[in-house]
């Protein structure tokens, strides 16, 4: 008997020898960052733990039950961070409520699933986390740590609620440092059928040109600069975001059930409407559930082909970064916003965010669109872009044109010489004057027109040479830039050439405030004034700010 009991006692002395070595090693390989290895060493102290606790009677042994309880805490917690580390957030998220069963308020478990959720952008409840944790006693010297992190779930949710972003400071810092942390959004705006579109984003209320209408944070991007082989790089990049994709939708039930919704670009008509609740950052599953199936490759690859966009989109603006840089991301709110070759919202991506906002004035009801390409162009090139896109762009603009050219004498012969990119100048003479002549009198028609032919109006206006040769005979730039503005939104080069005009003429306080309200249809209404105007400056001298 007596040698039994020795037998035993030996037995559980090398076992608590092994597993404090196994705590050890998978600490020493936590502080040296090797997250993957970390976890497999916790991953079989966990195990261990787990099955001696179940050998243990708790009540005729507390110590040891409180001892093993203790440290298997400790190990949750670390492999929590470990797996946050690798962006494993909801295995991660796992973790830590199985530490906090152990330990509600254990300090280090609660500081990891703040941080966690403050990532997935569920502001409030990673506030609750930061404030168990603050009224934690073994918090002894972090109260400044988790102070800082209130404040800054307290400032996310209210960005998240009123959708007031700001970004003043950065922009006037010449964007040095880290994008700002931003929070996602979402304003007035449901997802509804839309006409031979499929699904589209529509506003619920009248919005104001520069008014925000959502913020979302990308699945995944894949960003860089390229270099020679342009190509070459953009394929390598596409199967690394491809990779990030899956793994994105591997990883968490809701963003694979919420990427499952989007068009694989069949059958669009009779897809299912979501509801926007559903897009909300705080929506979400108590329990972080992992997908009921696996991710299916060939759908995900459809989906991407359809939905994906590219930050260096004429459409769309990179904040801070220079001018060869290339992104390409999943944005899944975004998804649902259909092409139009008169759009009312642009884009502007901040980090891995994307800010949506009306590029135009907006009424109730009225479809949400942004441009797929460039639609400074005319009808005809707009049509082999569309095509490339694989649907036909039926929109009001397309169809005033197409009856135009088919009907007005002199419209096509424009349309031909420039694509010829012959000296194409006095077109804009021949537009001005055939739009008197074949009665186009509405501004927002002669906008459309005008932006069609953008691109010889932008040659007259930004050679002395033309503007003396037909400089009397076509309107301002003011009036021109203004025109296309309103009619198919502002654009960066319609921005530039704006205030290159009212430069030259001069430009007192009036002009200024029109560049303004260019800006604010090209920016969004992110910034306050001061930071504007540089950013005006900028867009007149960006080659040489990046240079
Ligand atoms: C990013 S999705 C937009 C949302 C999509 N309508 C849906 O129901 O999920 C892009 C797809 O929408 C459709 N689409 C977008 N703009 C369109 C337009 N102007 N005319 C026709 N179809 C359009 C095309 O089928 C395109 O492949």
């Amino acid at each position: 008997m007596v040698e039994e009991e020795k037998k035993q006692r030996q037995h559980k002395e090398m076992e608590e020898e092994m597993m404090q070595q196994l705590r050890f090693k998978a600490t020493e390989l936590l502080i040296r960052e090797e997250w993957k290895e970390s976890i497999q060493v916790y991953s079989h102290f966990i195990s261990l733990s787990l099955d001696s606790l179940s050998k243990i009677n708790e009540k005729s042994e507390p110590d040891q039950f409180s001892k093993l309880q203790k440290s298997l805490c400790l190990a949750l917690s670390n492999r929590a961070e470990a797996k946050s580390r690798l962006r494993d957030f909801y295995e991660a998220l796992e973790d830590c409520d199985q530490a906090l069963q152990i330990e509600s308020t254990h300090f280090k478990t609660l500081l990891c699933k703040g941080k966690i959720l403050l990532n997935l952008n569920q502001y409030s409840n990673a506030s609750d986390c930061f404030k168990l944790a603050l009224n934690d006693l073994q918090n002894n010297g972090n109260s400044e740590i988790l102070n800082g992190y209130l404040d800054r779930c307290k400032k996310l949710e209210f960005q998240s609620r009123m959708g007031t972003f700001d970004l003043s400071d950065w922009v006037l810092n010449g964007f040095r440092g880290k994008s700002p942390e931003l929070a996602e959004y979402i304003g007035s705006i449901q997802i509804k059928k839309s006409e031979n579109r499929g699904r589209g984003l529509f506003s619920t209320k009248n919005i104001e040109a520069g008014t925000l209408l959502f913020v979302t944070k990308a699945v995944a991007t894949d960003r860089g600069i390229l270099p020679e082989s342009v190509e070459d790089s953009k394929m390598v990049m596409w199967k690394d975001f491809v990779d990030k994709v899956f793994d994105a939708a591997a990883k968490c039930r809701k963003t694979h059930d919420l990427i499952c919704k989007l068009s694989t670009g069949e059958d669009e008509e009779g897809l299912e409407v979501p509801d926007i609740s559903l897009f909300r950052p705080e929506t979400g599953e108590e329990k972080y559930l992992l997908p009921k199936e696996k991710p299916e490759m060939s759908r995900i690859l459809n989906i991407l082909d359809v939905n994906s966009l590219t930050e260096d989109a004429i459409s769309a603006k990179v904040l801070g970064k220079n001018s060869d840089y290339y992104g390409v991301g999943l944005w899944i709110l975004a998804s649902f916003v259909n092409h139009s070759c008169y759009p009312n919202a642009r884009r502007l991506h901040i980090g891995d965010h994307l800010m949506v906002h009306a590029s135009r004035d907006i009424k109730a009801g009225e479809e949400i669109t942004f441009a797929y390409f460039d639609v400074l162009t005319p009808l005809k090139k707009r049509r082999e872009m569309s095509k490339t896109w694989g649907f036909h762009c039926n929109c009001k603009r397309c169809r005033f044109e197409e009856d135009m050219i088919d009907h007005k004498e002199g419209l096509r012969e424009i349309e031909i010489s420039l694509e010829c990119g012959s000296d194409s100048s006095d077109g804009v003479v021949r537009l001005e004057e055939g739009m008197k002549k074949w009665m186009v009198k509405g501004k927002t028609e002669k906008g459309y027109l005008r932006a069609s032919f953008w691109t010889i109006f932008s040659e007259v206006f930004g050679s002395e040479k033309s503007m003396r040769r037909w400089g009397r005979r076509i309107p301002p730039v003011e009036v021109v830039g203004e025109s296309v503005a309103d009619a198919v939104g502002c654009d960066e080069r319609v921005l530039k050439m704006v205030v290159d005009g009212l430069r030259r003429n001069g430009g007192g306080v009036m002009e200024m405030e029109k560049a303004m309200k260019l800006g604010r249809y090209v920016y969004g209404k992110v910034m306050k004034k001061n930071a504007m105007k540089a950013l005006l400056e900028l867009s007149i001298h960006e080659q040489s700010y990046y240079n």
